[in-house]
């Protein structure tokens, strides 16, 4: 059973207009559409980041978006039917993970004069490229060159991740040479057009475990700018409690926005995604109907399992949709009231960078609106030299 496909984080699904180039207006303002957006971009860096599917057709962009977002199950995406149109869509489950995914149609063409990819890149936070890992990835790696060329050209801030995917049709040794591969070629590619300074992060993905949620979380995390200052929190908070590893979850998507500097293996990772669906699904089950609006996470969340190897998983509520999951030793949780200390700290120092955050964004959005209607303003000017 999953709670989650009554979805808290998508706010809004928009499909763009069948021609690639015009945008569909959300709330019929025209502030959206065609030139006028990628204007306001330019000026204010949208207050949400935008992330980027790319790739081929069939490579599996649709569905890593309705796994990850829609909690779809990875056999239903056999389905999905062709993308015809650029689908955008708002996530939105707290502050830390807000952002606007655009899953693009796979035969999107460069040269198209309606396609204006400039404004698209000029918003644009990350570009995700899809290689299906499975197939013949020569043509996927010459449209990697291309569209990263491009995208590089207009906004060399991007963050270019590329999910070499279907993995899971490979054996171990298979995906590293795969990986080792794709590597070499893409930055050959590169380094030929003298353009070895940009940077290719890439991710080995499947839809059907784990590593598709732990890729994208990485890619989220390099557009969350507080992330220094959260796993700086981890650490310390981790070093005072005797505790192994913590790591902070999105609970809507399963996204961890930060962790401590030690490193994550993935079995970890699967492990804190599993007791987020433990606590959501009993809760479900058994929470009161009249219980905060009937929400299954509240500030009550609360689990302790013990592994049966010595170690404990410790689940706690720090704000409405985020948690922190951390591993611990046996003997080291039986001092859980230093532990609760000092989460209490920890909940009140995360809360205080939200808080900024909050802050800056709505700075940013009110600084956009100012230079928007000044903009306005002189062109009205402009346009009626007589007046
Ligand atoms: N084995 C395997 N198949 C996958 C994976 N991800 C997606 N697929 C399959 O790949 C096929 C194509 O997936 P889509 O998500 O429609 O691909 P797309 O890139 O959005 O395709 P277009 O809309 O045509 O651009 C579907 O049959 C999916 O079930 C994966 O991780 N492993």
């Amino acid at each position: 059973m999953s709670v989650t496909t009554d979805r808290a984080s998508v706010l809004r699904e928009e499909e763009a207009d069948g021609a690639l180039g015009n945008y569909d207006d959300d709330d019929g303002d025209g502030v959206e559409a065609d030139g006028e957006m990628g204007f306001t971009d330019s000026l204010s860096g949208e207050v949400k980041p935008r992330i980027l599917l790319m790739g081929l057709r069939r490579s599996g962009k649709s569905s890593i978006q309705k796994v990850v977002f829609h909690k779809m199950s990875p056999n239903e995406t056999l389905f999905l039917e062709s993308t015809n149109k650029i689908c955008r869509e708002e996530v939105s489950s707290s502050s830390f993970v807000s952002f606007q995914i655009w899953d693009f149609p796979g035969q999107i063409d460069f040269f198209d004069p309606t396609f204006d990819y400039e404004m698209i890149f000029r918003g644009t936070g990350a570009l995700i490229f899809v290689i299906d890992s499975q197939d013949d990835y020569v043509e996927a790696l010459s449209r990697l060159h291309l569209t990263v060329t491009r995208a590089y050209k207009v906004n060399p801030h991007i963050n270019f991740e590329v999910f070499i995917h279907k993995v899971d049709g490979l054996s171990d040794d298979h995906k590293i040479e795969k990986q080792r591969d794709i590597h070499k070629r893409a930055n050959d590619d590169l380094t030929d057009a003298g353009l070895e300074h940009i940077h290719l992060s890439f991710y080995l993905t499947s839809i059907y475990d784990h590593s598709i949620f732990e890729a994208f979380s990485k890619v989220v995390q390099k557009l969350i700018p507080q992330l220094p200052t959260l796993e700086n929190l981890l650490n310390i908070f981790i070093s005072n409690s005797g505790i192994e590893k913590a790591f902070l979850f999105d609970v809507v998507s399963k996204i961890y926005i930060a962790t401590d500097s030690s490193p994550v293996d993935v079995q970890t990772y699967e492990l804190c995604c599993d007791m987020i669906d433990v606590v959501i699904d009993i809760s479900c089950i058994y929470s009161l109907a009249d219980s905060e609006a009937g929400l299954p996470y509240d500030k009550e969340s609360m689990a302790i399992i013990h592994l049966n190897n010595t170690t404990v998983m410790y689940l706690k509520e720090v704000t409405k949709f985020l948690a922190m999951v951390c591993f611990l030793r046996r003997e080291s949780f039986e001092r859980k009231g230093l532990i609760d200390y000092n989460f209490h700290c920890l909940k009140k120092a995360i809360q205080e960078v939200f808080d900024v955050r909050v802050k800056v964004q709505q700075n940013r959005k009110l600084l956009s609106q100012r230079r928007w209607s000044s903009l306005t303003k002189t062109n009205a000017v402009l346009s009626s030299p007589h007046s």
